[in-house]
């Protein structure tokens, strides 16, 4: 099957400082990866030359076969791409039900959708979107309520929501469990199987490996900006030069605990 994204030799310096070498990813529709690595391996850097937020140095990108290398950032979300972030970036003085309307906003295509949102359109269909996709997260409850009142755990689904919605073909989430106690992580894991069950590819930052082994097929480990293995969950954790990059630096993240 083709590829829905492609990375090819991208590498990525700040002035003299090489964060991102050489680096090739293939994701397939549907598929789901974990990127894991140690702390300052590149991880998020690799997600933000996916985005656009940076450009890259060398190499190209592709989604669904396009070169979208040099597009801009708003241009590759129109291509399906959706992204959470290690902190939460909700608008906290909103409600649940209006950050996932900004969600929508960012992918309108016309400038009448852009004000749609904002509810100044009659029977407005994007608020019912919104709704539905709340309902679907089983969070309906909390549509109404201000972000900044909900729990931790609700805050973090309410973003997979935002990211989610509009029909994502992939979705990246960097340590989307990170803070979550294990009730919550359940809950977040049950939410992540459902929304890529239906084809959504799923690319995913995670220090916490019982996490990726249950959500991740395949996995890419990173270390200072180079891939230094590639496979299945079990087969990753027993790389010897996994073992060494994440116990070489003495970084007791679940990942070594648990690799080793
Ligand atoms: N804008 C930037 N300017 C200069 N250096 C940067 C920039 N962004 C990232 N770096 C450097 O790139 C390296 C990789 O950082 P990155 O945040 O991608 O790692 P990571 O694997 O996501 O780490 P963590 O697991 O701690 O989040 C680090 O040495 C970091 O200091």
């Amino acid at each position: 099957m083709a590829d829905l994204l492609t990375l090819d030799g991208v590498s990525k310096s700040f002035g003299g400082l090489k964060v991102i070498q050489d680096f090739s990813l293939s994701v397939a529709p549907g598929s789901r990866i974990g990127l894991i690595g140690p702390n300052g391996a590149g991880k998020t850097t690799v997600f933000n030359l996916i985005t656009g937020v940076y450009p890259v140095t060398a190499g190209r990108i592709l989604m669904g076969g396009e070169d979208i290398t040099r597009l801009p950032d708003w241009r590759r979300a129109r291509h399906g791409m959706a992204r959470s972030f290690q902190n939460i970036r909700l608008m906290p003085h909103l409600s649940a039900v209006e950050n996932i309307m900004l969600g929508q906003h960012l992918r309108a295509r016309r400038w009448w959708d852009q004000m749609a949102p904002l509810g100044l359109m009659p029977r407005n269909r994007w608020k019912r979107d919104a709704v539905a996709a709340l309902e679907a997260a089983g969070l309906a409850r909390y549509a109404d309520a201000l972000v900044y009142n909900l729990p931790y755990g609700v805050q973090k689904r309410l973003e997979l929501v935002r990211a989610a919605v509009a029909g994502a073909r992939l979705l990246m989430l960097d340590e989307p469990a990170a803070g979550l106690n294990p009730t919550e992580r359940e809950e977040l894991l049950a939410h992540i199987e459902g929304l890529t069950s239906g084809g959504t590819a799923l690319l995913v930052v995670e220090h916490e490996m019982g996490f990726v082994r249950r959500l991740c097929e395949r996995v890419v480990v990173l270390n200072f900006g180079q891939k230094i293995a590639e496979g299945r969950p079990e087969e990753v954790q027993r790389d010897p030069q996994v073992l060494e990059a994440y116990l070489g630096t003495g970084a007791a993240t679940g990942a070594a605990a648990d690799a080793a």
